[in-house]
C-alpha cells in the first residue's frame, strides 16, 4: 500500500508531504508554502484533491493530488469564518466548513472539476462550533458545538441543505464539551471526544425513538493526572477494533478497544506523546498512528501492536512550527 502523510504547520505557513513506506517510515518530497496560516484538511472521497482551510483571509484552498502524492494549488474559494475543522460528504459533492470563533456551519459545493465554490448555507449560533461528521449513510451530519454542550444533528439534501432532523440535537454532560467525532464501520455507532472533561462518549445511532442516544463515557486521563483537561482528536482504526482520543495538557494517547459491535469502549492504556498533541491520525492499513506536537514542532510515528492496540514508537521528524493538523492518503493503484 503507497501513502502519503501531509502535516499542516500554521505558524510557518505550510505543509509537509511525506511518503509513508510499509515499515511506516517517513521521507520527505515536498514542503508547499501556503498564502497564510494552514490549519484544517480533508482529502476528497475520490482521492484527487487535497482541501485546506487557511486564515485569516478566510478560504479553503484546493490543492490537486498528483500521482506521486505531491500537492500543486488548483483553486479556492471563499469561507463564512475562521475555519477550524473541515470535511466533506461521503460523495465529494459538498463541503462543510465548522468554525468555532464564528460559531457556524457552513456547506460549500464543489464543482465537477474537484474546486469547492462559495457557500450555499451558513447556519449560525453554534457556539464554540468543532466539526462536522456524515454518517456512513450520506445522510445526516452530526455537528458538535462545544460551548453548547450539544451535537446537533441535520439532514443532508440532494442540492446540499441542511435541515435540522426531528430530533435536531443530542446534549452532553454539563461543561463536556464535545469536539471531534468517528463512526464505526456498521455505523450503528459514533465516538465522541469530549474537549474540556476529557471523556470519550459512545454514541448510539438510530436507535428508534431518538436518533442517537449516550451508551457509555469514559474517562481517558492518567489515573495520577490532576490538571486542566484538554483532549482534542479522536480516531478509529479502518477495521474499527482500536480508538485513540489525545489529550493535550498531559501530552497523552488514550488506547481504547472496541468491541465487535462497537457499542462498548474498554480503556487499553496511555501512551506519552509529543508536546500538545492537537492532531494526529491513522493511516489506511490500520498498522500506523502518527501524531503532531503543536508545542514540540515534531510529528511521531507509532506502530498499533496487537491485542490491544497498544503504540510502539517507530520514528520521530521534525516538521513545521505549530503542526495541527494530519492527513494520510492511500495513492492510487
Ligand atoms: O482546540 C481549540 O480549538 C478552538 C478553536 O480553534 P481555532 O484554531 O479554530 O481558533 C480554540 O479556540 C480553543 O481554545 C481550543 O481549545
Amino acid at each position: 500500500m503507497k501513502q502519503v502523510v501531509y502535516t499542516a504547520s500554521p505558524e510557518s505557513q505550510q505543509i509537509h508531504v511525506w511518503q509513508m513506506n510499509d515499515e511506516g517510515a517517513l521521507t520527505l518530497l515536498q514542503v508547499t508554502d501556503v498564502a497564510g496560516q494552514v490549519q484544517p484538511m480533508v482529502v476528497s472521497p475520490k482521492r484527487d484533491f487535497l482541501y485546506v482551510g487557511v486564515r485569516p483571509n478566510f478560504r479553503v484552498l484546493a490543492f490537486k493530488i498528483a500521482a506521486d502524492g505531491t500537492l500543486t494549488e488548483a483553486g479556492q474559494a471563499p469561507l463564512p469564518g475562521s475555519p477550524t475543522h473541515i470535511s466533506t460528504d461521503r460523495e465529494g459533492r459538498f463541503l462543510f466548513c465548522c468554525s468555532y470563533n464564528d460559531a457556524c456551519v457552513s456547506v460549500s459545493p464543489i464543482g465537477d472539476d474537484g474546486i469547492p465554490q462559495a457557500p450555499l448555507q451558513v447556519i449560525n449560533g453554534l457556539d464554540g462550533c468543532h466539526s462536522a461528521n456524515i454518517d456512513t449513510d450520506n445522510k445526516t451530519l452530526y455537528v458538535p458545538a462545544l460551548k453548547q454542550d450539544r451535537i446537533c444533528l441535520f439532514s443532508l439534501g440532494a442540492d446540499g441543505q441542511l435541515t435540522p432532523r426531528k430530533q435536531a440535537q443530542v446534549t452532553t454532560v454539563e461543561g463536556a464539551g464535545p469536539r471531534h467525532m468517528q463512526f464505526h464501520p456498521g455505523g450503528q455507532f459514533a465516538y465522541c471526544v469530549n474537549e474540556l472533561d476529557s471523556t470519550v462518549e459512545v454514541w448510539a445511532l438510530n436507535t428508534g425513538e431518538g436518533e442517537a442516544e449516550s451508551v457509555q463515557t469514559l474517562d481517558m486521563m492518567p489515573p495520577d493526572f490532576n490538571g486542566t483537561r484538554w483532549a482534542a482528536d479522536i480516531h478509529l482504526t479502518p477495521d474499527g477494533r482500536f480508538l485513540y482520543a489525545c489529550d493535550r495538557t498531559s501530552s497523552t494517547l488514550a488506547v481504547f478497544s472496541v468491541s465487535e459491535l462497537g457499542d462498548e469502549l474498554t480503556l487499553e492504556g496511555f501512551q506519552p506523546t509529543e508536546t500538545q498533541p492537537r492532531g494526529f491520525n491513522i493511516d489506511h492499513s490500520g498498522r500506523y498512528l502518527v501524531a503532531a506536537g503543536q508545542k514540540s514542532h515534531h510529528i511521531e510515528v507509532y506502530a498499533i501492536s496487537e491485542p490491544k492496540g497498544l503504540l510502539q514508537p517507530l520514528g520521530r521528524y521534525a516538521v513545521g512550527q505549530g503542526p495541527m493538523w494530519v492527513v494520510i492518503h492511500q495513492l492510487q493503484a
